[in-house]
């Protein structure tokens, strides 16, 4: 864990940033390359340590995958052909991971041992376990198999509907790739819409499924086959420039590439809301996610109520939107939003905990939290609890915070971001 020096108060952002390959679909698309027959390349892979964990998992289950930076190349020959793993799977931080293998090990006929790190520990597995176990899944683990470590008995699942009683991507995804293992056909009925890259990328590999407004299908025992995936741009890393631009008088950035499937340009609305003024062009059409440019400049802001289904569209982003919410014109009220309290940290609290170390005024409630506006920022030495979003939201902060900004496990933010620092430092030219 080592410290960083953050001093560049006030230095205008400018310029185009071409964000890393978005993770959710980096994860998928390694996910479904490993389940499926032939050869998958993906192009604009993320590298950070999340999608390393997913990779890392499906080789131990003796998936040949050749990563050399952005590029990963597999060869499966199917998921009947996976091995029992030697060893349990270590899947770090990485939610992700953890609730989507859930799916594809509960339908394998083999015994997995599934452990992360001390946050992932503490994250609720049973949202995905409980559906699963409905199929006929075997997961035991701790606090009767709500926590990892969880053992897998892999069996022959069975199809079932079920209508998740939290908005998670996670956990649809993870009842999906149960469904493909099963016998029958598996229905997810979401309540809202949550993100849909798991969807898309069925198609992409040729799968069966169908998608009839909130309910998804998946005929169950189907092969995939290899495909091409080029990875979008990631949004939600795009967030923490699109607020710094926003913040910091002076400031014009392009986001280049980035992906606008409307199931995650929550933040984008949001800002909006706000009252900010945004151009944002739509460029390509690849594997079901729209592509585009979204150029954003400094612009004086007001508080709002972000409430409701924007919610799961904009959940990894609430963080960086809470700092915005400081310096716009009024209160800012979050709602609808107790899922933050399940990520690598509790987000209300470390969000909370955070700001007011640079000494804003912000209040914690059940769902989401209550931000003050127009206020000032003074640097401080601040901890990201280990969380890379957090860790990002404070360097953004000390953009605008006066005097210097010690931030402490840096290391955090290559979860999902390992050449922020680079890409900060290029836009604010130094
Ligand atoms: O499906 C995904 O790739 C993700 C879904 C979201 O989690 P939940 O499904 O738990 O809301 C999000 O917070 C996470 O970063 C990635
Ligand atoms: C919540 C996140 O990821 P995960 O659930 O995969 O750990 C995130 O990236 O903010």
């Amino acid at each position: 864990m080592s410290d960083m020096t953050l001093n560049k108060t006030n230095h205008p952002l400018s310029g185009e940033c071409f964000v890393p390959g978005d993770k959710s679909i980096s994860h998928r698309a390694v996910f479904f390359g490993a389940l499926a027959k032939g050869r998958t390349e993906i192009k604009n892979f993320l590298t950070g340590d999340d999608c390393l964990t997913t990779i890392a998992a499906f080789e131990s289950m003796g998936v040949r995958i050749t990563q050399s930076g952005e590029q990963v190349i597999i060869d499966s020959e199917g998921y009947q052909s996976f091995k029992e793993p030697l060893q349990p799977i270590d899947l770090g931080n990485s939610g992700t991971t953890a609730r989507l293998i859930l799916g594809v090990l509960s339908g394998l006929p083999f015994h997995t041992t599934l452990y992360g790190d001390d946050s992932l520990t503490q994250r609720p597995m049973d949202r995905v376990a409980i559906p699963l176990r409905e199929m006929g899944a075997k997961i035991d683990g701790r606090e009767k198999g709500k926590f990892l470590p969880l053992a897998i008995r892999g069996q022959q699942l069975s199809a079932i509907t079920f209508t998740p009683e939290v908005k998670s991507a996670q956990v649809k995804s993870g009842v999906l790739l149960g469904g493909l293992l099963a016998e029958g056909t598996t229905t997810v009925i979401e309540s809202t819409k949550t993100r849909d890259h798991t969807e898309n990328m069925f198609k992409a590999f040729g799968a069966d499924v169908k998608v009839d407004g909130l309910a998804v299908s998946i005929e169950g025992r189907q092969h995939l086959t290899g495909t091409k995936i080029q990875v979008p741009r990631d949004i939600s890393s795009a967030a923490f420039f699109i607020v710094a631009a926003l913040l910091v008088p002076g400031s014009c950035v392009t986001l280049k590439d980035v992906g606008l499937n409307p199931t995650r340009t929550g933040i984008l609305d949001a800002v909006k809301l706000m009252g900010a003024k945004l151009d944002i062009k739509e460029t390509k059409h690849i594997g079901g996610e729209v592509i585009g440019d979204v150029t954003v400049s400094y612009q004086e802001l007001t508080g709002a109520v972000i409430e409701g289904d924007i919610i799961p569209r904009m959940i990894d982003e609430i963080p960086i939107l809470a700092l915005l919410a400081t310096k716009a014109n009024g209160q800012t009220i979050i709602k609808d939003a107790e899922e933050l309290r399940f990520k690598e940290t509790d987000r209300i609290e470390s969000v909370v905990a955070t700001l007011r170390q640079f000494g804003c005024q912000l209040k914690p409630t059940p769902d989401g939290m209550i931000i003050e506006g127009d206020q000032t920022l003074t640097g401080a030495k601040v901890d990201s609890f280990g969380d890379h979003r957090i860790g990002m939201m404070i360097a953004i902060a000390s953009l605008i915070a006066t005097g210097e900004t010690t931030l402490t496990d840096k290391e955090a933010i290559n979860v999902s971001y390992p050449t922020f620092f680079e890409h900060l430092e290029a836009l604010i030219h130094i």
